[in-house]
């Protein structure tokens, strides 16, 4: 079969399963399974591909086709500036995630050699694009999922860049001081469970729901971190747009000063906060 026909069979059977950009994963399975990048891709549709390549590309586009994610098929991300090996140890990195590290190297912008705790790291995302973009930071990162902290220092060592990786529960056992604690920790109210997209199914539990309103994890992370930011030092979270105004204002009655920042989308994603006075 020629490599077009193919795509476009593949194409067939996404739309047919209800993959939300059938055309785009159909082709970055095939490049992947085939070896070949876009260039060599375009320039060989007319080609025939052999039946063992056929049978391994249709093997990737079946597990697709039930919803496995394309990141975990292709096995890798590139997220933040970083390449990421992507699996199931760990939450798939998402794009709406990489305007929290804008908004993390905006905060960190004068500081000449800051530490930075990263909590909840997953696949370690935050955490190296931080180092990647700031090679001077001192960055830590924690998760209570051994898994995903595998995962995490598999991925440092891939980049080759020098985070430290604690295993516990938010700050366990870290008194900072820090220039900036940032997390993405998991925000959903529990009872989202039962809608969740076919895909989101393959994220850890651990990485995604937080109790009845999504905030059971995000309130003692804002109280243990109060004790470990420098003066002035900056928290900055990424929520549910349906929690973060209550989360910031619960800040602001506990004695911060927060402020909701919207994603590219406008929607209210984002929680920066300071200690006032600080
Ligand atoms: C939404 S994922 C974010 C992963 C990564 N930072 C990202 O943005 O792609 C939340 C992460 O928090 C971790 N986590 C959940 N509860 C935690 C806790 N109490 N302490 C530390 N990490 C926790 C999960 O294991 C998961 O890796």
């Amino acid at each position: 079969m020629q490599l077009r026909d193919l795509l476009t069979q593949a194409t067939a059977r996404l739309t047919r399963a209800g993959v939300p950009s059938p055309e785009v994963d159909a082709r970055l399975l095939l490049e992947h399974v085939l070896g070949l990048n876009r260039t060599a891709f375009l320039l060989r549709g007319g080609e025939e591909i052999g039946p063992d390549a056929e049978a391994r590309a249709w093997d990737s586009i079946e597990r697709r086709a039930a919803r496995v994610p394309l990141q975990h098929l292709t096995g890798e991300v590139e997220w933040g500036g970083v390449r990421l090996t992507s699996d199931a140890r760990a939450l798939v990195p998402r794009p709406e995630t990489e305007w929290l590290l804008h908004l993390a190297l905006e905060e960190l912008r004068r500081v000449e050699k800051p530490r930075v705790l990263d909590v909840g790291t997953g696949t370690g995302a935050l955490a190296l694009g931080l180092k990647a973009a700031i090679p001077q930071a001192e960055v830590t990162a924690t998760d209570l999922s051994p898994e995903a902290l595998s995962l995490a220092r598999e991925n440092a060592a891939l980049s080759g860049l020098d985070v430290k990786f604690v295993e516990g529960s938010l700050l366990a056992g870290l008194s900072g001081p820090f220039n900036l604690i940032v997390s993405n920790p998991p925000y959903l109210p529990t009872a989202d469970r039962a809608t969740a997209d076919p895909e989101v199914r393959h994220d850890p539990d651990l990485a995604l729901y937080a109790g009845e309103d999504g905030l059971d994890v995000a309130r003692p992370l804002v109280a243990e971190a109060a004790a470990a930011l420098v003066p002035g030092g900056a928290l900055l979270l990424e929520l549910d747009p349906r929690n973060a105004p209550t989360l910031a204002a619960e800040l602001r009655t506990a004695g911060w000063q927060a402020e909701v920042r919207p994603d590219l989308t406008g929607r209210e994603r984002f929680v920066r906060a300071r200690r006032a006075g600080g």
